[in-house]
């Protein structure tokens, strides 16, 4: 027997201890730290579980009413901490449970051992697996004596019934299976192939090690790390990744790397991971560039990277947006411009229009596009190149004669932009690079880390490229999701110098929204196109959420008071069920709106708090949440409501403010994925409402 013990706890263990009063968690944390040096010793009272069906399956005391699971494996000193709860019901939990190795995965599977199903007497009805052979059962992990029961399940609904009874690996195939994904989607997407361990039936030791299992299981190893895990049991991410999550987390990549996914897919958490890893795995005085484009983010990002990196390893991660990272180079470069951003850009714009336009007609919108699209994009500042670049995806052809003079606007914004000592931020980005490159200063990060990559322009992973130096292995991993894009940049990676080619992956699994909610707010992007970051499309499909719920409703009303009203009546129902405020968050298109509806919650007696731009979603305030369309990015809530999605509000344009019809369709995906973007922010449920019209976006 080995005499060192090996303690593990599971998923479900941290669930059932979330779900304890404060004072009962305490005791357990005593019991596990006592049992953790010792699980052996004389105070532990195992007991076996009457009728229970795995003999090494026990229970132990926590105190007078309560009980933990515990499985122990006396051969190999393996012990797994599995449930805890009142006696009775741990016990309940406990009688039908097997633990044991899969044969086929290697991994360790806690699965109920069940006879009958009631389904099974419903005689005429196909069963829901009737093309699925045995060896595709066994390939996805359901262990052999489950085999008569899933066979006879006829619905999906049946399966659902039999969720908690199921090893969770192979529950997430048949689901997949259930809801028509084939059977090689279903290997291909879930089940991706890792290093294969025989593992011998019985040295959990080595089971608990497979990537398979360590979706569910964690070995602890020391004190610190036991309290990190119960100080917040349900923040699961950081312990338990997905085998396709921790493929790309792990993965040596012989050059840049692009991860796409659907909302709440874990891109993020991925990220995070895999900045950890690269920094733990950093020679010398290396260093790691962990960005992202808007500033909220970034902060998000770091307090989240603090939970799973030790000190030393935050040490070595530089978590920045990437506008502000180019602001401090700049100023400690002495570069002497300001960065402007929105209204002083726009009065730039509108100035050099009124002096430079001439006889030229066209909208504002368009200069500003014809800037970032084609002078920005392709890096054309002069008025030869200008009119010799491509334009190809630009709606209005342009002859040279034009082009000239649409020129002279551009050289009239540079002139109010020199006389300010302003810059937009592409052109001090653009500006950046070429001190860089003129200073040798090239290089600077080991690897680089991007989130939500969608928004980044071809300036800033030009820069990006420069500030990784040459192509070296594991030196840009970018993930995003182009049906997220809610700002105006569009990048294609190749033309920018990072070339991902053989070296990208797709997470599937939604961690985040119902699949109800992803499945409606995937719709309102239907016949849309989107890219892949790079030359491709994505069409964003071959996803699937982990939890289910209501359908999103749509709510019609005549009046914004009554709208309100019904706000304030859900807001109280949801309180009524235990639900906090700080979990509730109202959306809207505009920053006008937003004051509606905080004076409305208040005349209410409703307690309110603005997340705004720039700073973290603070948890220590009280309030229901309340923010515009674009602040909610990367964050999320149990309920969402998304409110005046007026036909008038969103789009928040008309036909007038653009120049052609390919300029309009642009802007509408971008008010499309802006919804989408805040009802993915949902965990639990979503609601779109409106007054005096819904919008045309929803159909
Ligand atoms: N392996 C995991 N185990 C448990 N929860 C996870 C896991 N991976 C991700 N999550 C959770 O899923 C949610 C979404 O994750 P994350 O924010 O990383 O997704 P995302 O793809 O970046 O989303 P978005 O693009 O919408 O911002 C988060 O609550 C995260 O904690």
């Amino acid at each position: 027997m080995n005499n060192k013990p090996t303690v593990a706890i599971s998923s479900d263990f941290l669930t059932a201890y979330a779900a304890l009063p404060r004072q009962k968690q305490g005791k357990v944390t005593e019991f596990f730290n006592k049992f953790k040096n010792d699980p052996m010793h004389p105070g532990i009272n195992f007991e076996k579980i009457n009728d229970g069906i795995d003999k090494n399956i026990y229970s132990v005391r926590i105190d007078d009413t309560y009980r933990g699971i515990i499985v122990r494996e006396p051969k190999n000193n393996v012990y797994i901490l599995l449930w805890v709860d009142h006696h009775d019901e741990a016990y309940d939990w406990a009688k039908r449970k097997k633990c044991s190795i899969n044969k086929i995965t290697g991994s360790v599977q806690i699965f109920e051992v069940q006879e009958v199903i009631e389904e099974q007497s419903v005689i005429d009805e196909p069963v829901l697996f009737s093309n699925i052979t045995d060896d595709i059962f066994e390939k996805i992990g359901l262990p052999e004596e489950q085999l008569p029961m899933i066979k006879a399940i006829k619905t999906l609904d049946g399966l659902y019934a039999l969720k908690d009874a199921i090893p969770e690996d192979a529950f997430e195939g048949l689901e997949w299976l259930g809801n028509g994904f084939t059977v090689e989607e279903v290997l291909s997407t879930l089940y991706p192939e890792t290093e294969h361990v025989e593992i011998k039936e019985d040295d959990f030791v080595a089971a608990l090690q497979t990537d398979t299992s360590k979706k569910s299981f964690v070995i602890v190893e020391g004190e610190e790390e036991l309290q990190a895990i119960m100080q917040e049991p349900l923040e699961k991410w950081r312990i338990f990744l997905h085998p396709t999550q921790r493929k790309v987390v792990g993965k040596n990549f012989n050059g840049p790397a692009r991860v796409l996914g659907g909302a709440g897919t874990g891109k993020t958490v991925v990220a995070m991971h895999r900045a950890k890893m690269l920094s733990a795995n950093l020679e010398d005085d290396g260093k790691i560039l962990f960005t992202t484009y808007t500033k909220n983010l970034a902060e998000d990002i770091k307090e989240n990277l603090r939970k799973i990196c030790s000190v030393e390893e935050m040490k070595r991660i530089d978590i920045i947006n990437l506008d502000a990272w180019v602001s401090n180079f700049l100023h400690r470069q002495g570069y002497e411009y300001q960065i402007v951003y929105d209204e002083e850009v726009d009065k730039a714009w509108r100035e050099a229009i009124a002096i430079a336009g001439g006889d030229l007609s066209f909208v504002e919108n368009f200069y500003k596009d014809e800037w970032i699209k084609v002078v920005q994009s392709q890096e054309v500042y002069d008025k030869v190149s200008y009119c010799k670049a491509s334009r190809i995806g630009r709606g209005v052809r342009l002859d040279r004669k034009v082009r000239m003079q649409i020129w002279d606007v551009f050289d009239e914004y540079q002139n109010i932009m020199n006389e300010r000592m302003q810059r937009d931020v592409e052109t001090a980005m653009y500006e950046c690079r070429k001190i860089l490159e003129s200073k040798n200063l090239i290089g600077q990060y080991t690897s680089i880390i991007v989130d939500e990559g969608q928004d980044l322009s071809p300036s800033a992973f030009r820069l990006l490229r420069a500030l990784a130096g040459d192509e070296h292995q594991n030196d840009i991993f970018i993930v995003g999701d182009s049906h997220q894009r809610i700002y105006r940049n569009k990048a294609v990676l190749s033309k920018c110098g990072i070339n991902i080619r053989g070296r990208s992956s797709y997470l599937r699994i939604n961690y985040r929204t119902t699949e109800e909610i992803r499945k409606f707010a995937f719709g309102l992007l239907n016949g849309v196109s989107f890219d892949d970051l790079d030359e491709d499309y994505d069409n964003g499909k071959g996803c699937q959420s982990l939890t289910h719920g209501d359908k999103p409703e749509i709510k019609e009303f005549s009046t914004p008071e009554e709208e309100l009203d019904y706000l304030v009546n859900r807001i109280h129902e949801l309180e009524n069920v235990g639900v906090e405020q700080k979990n509730i968050c109202i959306v809207a298109r505009t920053h006008k709106l937003l004051d509606n509806y905080i004076a409305g919650l208040q005349r209410a007696g409703i307690k309110s708090f603005e997340i705004k731009a720039n700073k973290t979603d603070d948890r220590s305030f009280e309030g229901v949440r309340i923010a515009t369309m674009h602040r909610v990015k990367g964050l999320e809530f149990d309920h969402v409501f998304a409110v005046a999605v007026n036909k008038k509000v969103l789009p928040f344009g008309t036909r007038a403010d653009f120049e052609d019809d390919i300029s309009l369709e642009e802007f509408r995906t971008g008010e499309k994925c802006l919804l989408y973007v805040a009802l993915t922010r949902a965990r639990k449920s979503a609601c779109v409402s409106c007054y005096g019209g819904l919008s045309e976006l929803i159909v």
